[in-house]
């Protein structure tokens, strides 16, 4: 693993980061490098330290040891040059809420020293422009969690994070941010951002890390992912026509198990099982469903969920 000393070209470059809160060891020696203009998934589950890998590359907290390198440049102490190259999207935004959205948008474009005219593309960019007169505290969830992508973008930043952007969206308001996120991505800007769905961050990142009690356990694109870590596929067939019992002794049958009214079945060698179904159910009753990121996710993050 590179230094980030040695990497002033990466959009960010961690070495063996560590932080301590009391006894928790939130981060025990994170190294990872972030590329400029790639869109970098940070993956988890809850209490993993993500938020704090972040707020630590964000520069509003220190690590107890390692270095950070963003944009070629340390985070801390605080550097306001290097701010102002970034944009920070976080759950709990802080908004101006007895303002219009257009008003919150024009009072945080004279805080950057920008002209007006930045408040109306932040609006558009997200898809708010029919919302603009609205106040704040007159949004949905999802109005206001695009309200503060906006927030974060109106100074033309380099590299955003985004904490869990898509997380009040209903589904059709999620990929038109998905949408958002690849124009961005599109026009060179770097994103770093935390999910906890993993569907998304198969459809939008580069790559990913996963991270598990303060450590990487892995980084690499979902694609290598999931070919590495040989997830299986999964077989399909409806329970009436197949039981646990018909299908336990196939070759190449690694498990099954009844949900949801179908018989699961899961294999590594599907060619060589659906030849054996062939046999016993036509092959039109069947569904495949090949791994996924979340099935490579979850198998690397079993043993953190089991202890
Ligand atoms: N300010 C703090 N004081 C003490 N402990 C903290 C503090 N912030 C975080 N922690 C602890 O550090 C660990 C990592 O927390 P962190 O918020 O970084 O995880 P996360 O991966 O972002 O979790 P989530 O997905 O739930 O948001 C957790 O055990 C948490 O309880």
């Amino acid at each position: 693993m590179s230094t980030s000393d040695s990497r002033p070209d990466a959009a960010v470059a961690l070495n063996e980061v560590r932080k301590r809160y009391g006894t928790v060891q939130a981060l025990d020696g994170v190294s990872l490098t972030v590329e400029r203009g790639e869109f970098f998934g940070i993956l988890g589950p809850n209490g993993a330290g993500k938020t704090t890998l972040v707020e630590i590359v964000e520069g509003l907290r220190t690590p107890d040891s390692g270095t950070v390198s963003v944009l070629g440049e340390s985070p801390w102490p605080r550097n306001t040059p290097l701010l102002r190259r970034l944009g920070i999207q976080t759950q709990s935004s802080a908004f101006f809420t007895r303002l219009t959205a257009r008003e919150h948008l024009e009072t945080v474009a004279a805080l950057y020293r920008l002209e007006r005219p930045a408040a109306t593309r932040a609006l558009d960019l997200v898809d708010l422009g029919e919302q603009a007169g609205q106040r704040v505290d007159q949004l949905s969830g999802g109005q206001r969690q695009r309200l503060a992508l906006a927030t974060a973008l109106i100074h033309d930043p380099e590299l955003i994070f985004l904490d869990e952007p898509t997380a009040a969206l209903d589904p059709a308001a999620r990929r038109s941010l998905w949408e958002v996120l690849r124009t961005l991505k599109g026009d060179g800007r770097t994103i770093v951002y935390t999910t906890h769905h993993l569907d998304e961050a198969e459809a939008l990142c580069d790559r990913v890390a996963i991270v598990a009690r303060g450590t990487v356990l892995a980084v690499d694109s979902p694609r290598h992912l999931i070919k590495s870590l040989a997830a299986p596929t999964r077989l399909r067939v409806p329970a009436y026509r197949l039981g646990v019992e018909d299908v336990r002794g196939l070759p190449g049958v690694e498990s099954a198990a009844v949900e949801g009214g179908e018989l699961v079945i899961s294999t590594h060698t599907a060619n060589q099982v659906l030849l054996a179904l062939g046999e016993l159910v036509d092959l039109e009753e069947i569904t495949t469903r090949t791994a996924t990121l979340e099935d490579a996710y979850l198998e690397l993050t079993a043993t953190e969920r089991r202890s």
